[in-house]
């Protein structure tokens, strides 16, 4: 894997085909945040894993910029928007970060926390930096052309009914669970459909309205414009829809929205927010979720969970990784 991954970046030049590769940052991120799981510290297991996924980015063949980040910090050296991450050398390429989506879940020893990175081409991926919210639709395949962000909830889930041959009883839809859905989750569940409310972690969230089998058919609600980007990347790599409309929350995000041309109402597609031809997106469980199983201990040796994608071959591999902590004095 490692030989064909090499080749493929040095004749095409771009980071595709480097999946696995690059699953050694979230997993990193992930074996990193494992000791601070259940401890309460939300701080101390984002820290742990930004700074192991910088870290081990700086050993994989890629000059990337990271635009989905954690924001313009000025002070601490992290994973912030615009910095350089990577060897240098290699394919230029735009990244996006998530070294832990659901640090909370992560600190009170919930399940469905993960660390996400997303690659793409430099230039491809949507500057989702400076709006915080972005309202997300996520749905599997048959629903493209289908449904709209636009259209009424309850239109977006009777469409989905019939093409997925069901009744609306049949869709389970995926919500955050915040105040501000309240009136979502009556308006999805006077429909008949069922509503699975999450703590955190959308995502995840998103995977799992694509992924056919997952339980979930929809994902519908307000979550953070980065995690937006970060699914519109891993959708790009599965199939199915994602759709987002920047949600602004003040005159500043306004104001930063009016300068760069964003019309208000626009609704982003998977391929609006994440475009080109070679995007890989990689995750890693750091607790048992849905998607894949957190890091566990086997006799002592710490294994991860990581899911591996790219557009160009279209292909996904769970992969299951063995961290064996070599002692330098034994070799
Ligand atoms: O908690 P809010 O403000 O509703 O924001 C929702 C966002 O926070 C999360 O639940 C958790 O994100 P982090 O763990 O990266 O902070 C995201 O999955 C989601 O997009
Ligand atoms: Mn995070
Ligand atoms: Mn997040």
């Amino acid at each position: 894997m490692t030989a064909s991954t090499q080749e493929q970046t040095d004749t095409d030049g771009l980071a595709v085909g480097a999946g696995v590769d690059l699953a050694a940052s979230t997993q990193a991120a992930a074996l990193a945040a494992s000791p601070w799981v259940g401890r309460g510290d939300k701080n101390a297991v984002d820290g742990a894993a930004v700074s192991a996924m910088r870290r081990a980015l700086a050993g994989i063949r890629i000059d990337g910029t990271v635009v989905i980040g954690e924001g313009e910090k000025d002070d601490a050296p992290m994973l912030f928007t615009g910095e350089r991450v990577g060897s240098g050398d290699g394919a230029a390429c735009d990244v996006a970060v998530d070294p832990i989506d659901g640090t909370r879940l992560a600190a009170l020893g919930l399940g469905n926390a993960i660390s996400a990175l997303a690659v793409a081409e430099r230039g491809a991926m949507f500057d989702a930096s400076s709006v915080f919210y972005m309202e997300k639709l996520a749905a599997g395949p048959a629903a493209a052309g289908i449904l709209d962000l636009r259209l009424p909830v309850r239109e977006n889930v009777f469409r989905l009914a019939e093409v997925l041959g069901r009744d609306p009883d049949g869709i389970c839809v995926a919500v955050l669970d915040r105040p501000r859905h309240d009136d979502l989750v009556t308006e999805i569940r006077a429909t008949g459909a069922r509503v699975r409310l999450l703590p955190d972690g959308d995502v995840a969230a998103a995977i799992a309205a694509v992924d056919a089998g997952s339980g979930v058919d929809l994902m519908l609600g307000s979550g953070g414009s980065p995690e937006g980007v970060l699914a519109a990347a891993a959708v790009r790599c599965f199939g199915g829809i994602f759709q987002g409309r920047l949600w602004p929350q003040s005159d500043a995000e306004r104001a930063w929205m009016g300068d760069r041309g964003y019309e208000s109402g626009r609704v982003l597609s998977a391929r609006d927010l994440v475009a080109g031809d070679d995007v890989v997106f990689v995750a890693t469980g750091v607790t048992d979720g849905s998607l894949l199983r957190g890091v566990r201990s086997e006799l002592g040796v710490p294994v991860t969970h990581s899911l591996v994608a790219d557009t160009r071959t279209g292909m996904r591999h769970l992969v299951e990784t063995r961290h064996p902590q070599r002692d330098p004095g034994t070799g």
